[in-house]
């Protein structure tokens, strides 16, 4: 297996390769050079770890939707720089791909949405799926990988604490008017973080939606359960594999090489002329099967609509604007009944940003 994945350096394509089934037997872990440990813990899971000191934890995800295919491209490219030892991580790192059956099938999911299960949503109810399993499998990996004991007592001796980040790497279904945005997972506990904020506005990621509720989602489940600096990132709309413009993600890029080789780029303190700020006002969740949007297929996500506009019909009702404007994103009516159909933000203050 080894000698596959380091021929080919194509990890995606190692993973696609692999069963769902032998969990087991695609643990493996080998040397790159003298600087890094990488060890494959399970399909599409897959860590280095620099020998030197390290301060920072990172996860990257892609794939949690199975068709969202430009973070897989993005992700993939960057493991295979680091397999070519053409850049060299000097933080531990591990990336996930999320849903590699998903992937195969060209799916959001399979029977289930992946992003609905974490948290412990897998567990709830008699239901057994393979997202069920896998939301499980990819929390027990998160925790192992933030729960290290070697590196947390690198803690201990250092001075500074260790910082550990998750981005979870999505694309939209709808276009949207702006391109990239990130979801900051609700933490009413803490203040929002304006490092990472403006960190990700250098990376072209310029609009933040701040979250109301707890959710079932990746970055609210290492954001609540480990501390971690996460986010559920968006880059532009989905596209099939292959057919995205990756220029459009080169900050991106460039940032997240700069976080793994330790290289970091300098972060501007916060500038309210440089991002977009969203609350989260409401989550619109479908009760009945006939739920509607009042709008086309082609509206953008961040459409704004003025208080009295009918957003959807459902069991007879409307669904109605009641702030003075609501803001559109991510609709989806195809959704099972008692789930997510809309987010509705209205614009947010710095207030709660330090
Ligand atoms: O475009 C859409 O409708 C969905 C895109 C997507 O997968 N978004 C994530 C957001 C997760 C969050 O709220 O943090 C999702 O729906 O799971
Ligand atoms: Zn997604």
């Amino acid at each position: 297996m080894l000698h596959t994945l380091m021929e080919s350096k194509d990890f995606l394509a190692f993973t696609l390769a692999q069963s769902n089934t032998d969990v087991m037997t695609t643990s493996f872990s080998f040397e790159l050079g003298q600087h890094t440990r990488v060890e494959v813990w399970d399909c599409g899971v897959i860590v280095f770890e620099p020998h030197g000191d390290t301060s920072k934890d990172i996860v990257l995800s892609c794939a949690v939707h199975g068709n969202e295919t430009a973070p897989i491209e993005l992700c993939n490219d960057l493991i295979k720089r680091l397999l070519l030892q053409t850049i060299q991580a000097e933080q531990r790192l591990m990336f996930l791909i999320g849903n590699p059956e998903a992937i195969k099938l060209n799916r959001r999911f399979i029977d289930e949405n992946l992003n609905r299960l974490f948290n412990g949503g897998h567990s709830i109810g008699e239901t057994q799926n393979p997202e069920r399993v896998r939301a499980k499998a990819l929390e027990q990996y998160v925790e192992r990988f933030y729960l290290n004991q070697t590196y947390q007592n690198q803690v201990m001796s250092g001075s500074m604490p260790r910082q550990r980040i998750h981005y979870d790497l999505h694309t939209a279904i709808r276009a949207s008017k702006h391109e990239e945005f990130a979801i900051y997972p609700y933490c009413p506990e803490k203040k929002y973080s304006s490092e990472q904020i403006m960190f990700l506005a250098g990376a072209g990621i310029d609009t933040i939606l701040f979250h109301n509720e707890p959710t079932t989602t990746f970055s609210y489940f290492s954001s609540h359960h480990f501390q971690a600096d996460a986010f559920t990132v968006e880059l532009g709309k989905v596209y099939p594999m292959g057919q995205n413009d990756m220029s459009r993600f080169s900050a991106l890029d460039e940032r997240l090489v700069g976080l793994i080789t330790a290289n970091d780029l300098p972060i501007l303190p916060l500038d309210m002329k440089r991002v977009n700020l969203y609350q989260v006002a409401r989550s619109i969740d479908k009760r009945f099967e006939d739920f509607c949007f009042s709008f086309a297929n082609d509206v953008e996500n961040f459409t704004a609509f003025q208080r009295g506009e009918v957003l959807a019909t459902e069991g007879g009702e409307a669904v109605i604007v009641e702030h003075p404007m609501e803001v559109i994103v991510f609709p989806n009516a195809k959704v099972p009944v008692g789930q997510r159909t809309l987010l509705c933000l209205t614009p947010a203050s710095a207030d709660n940003i330090e």
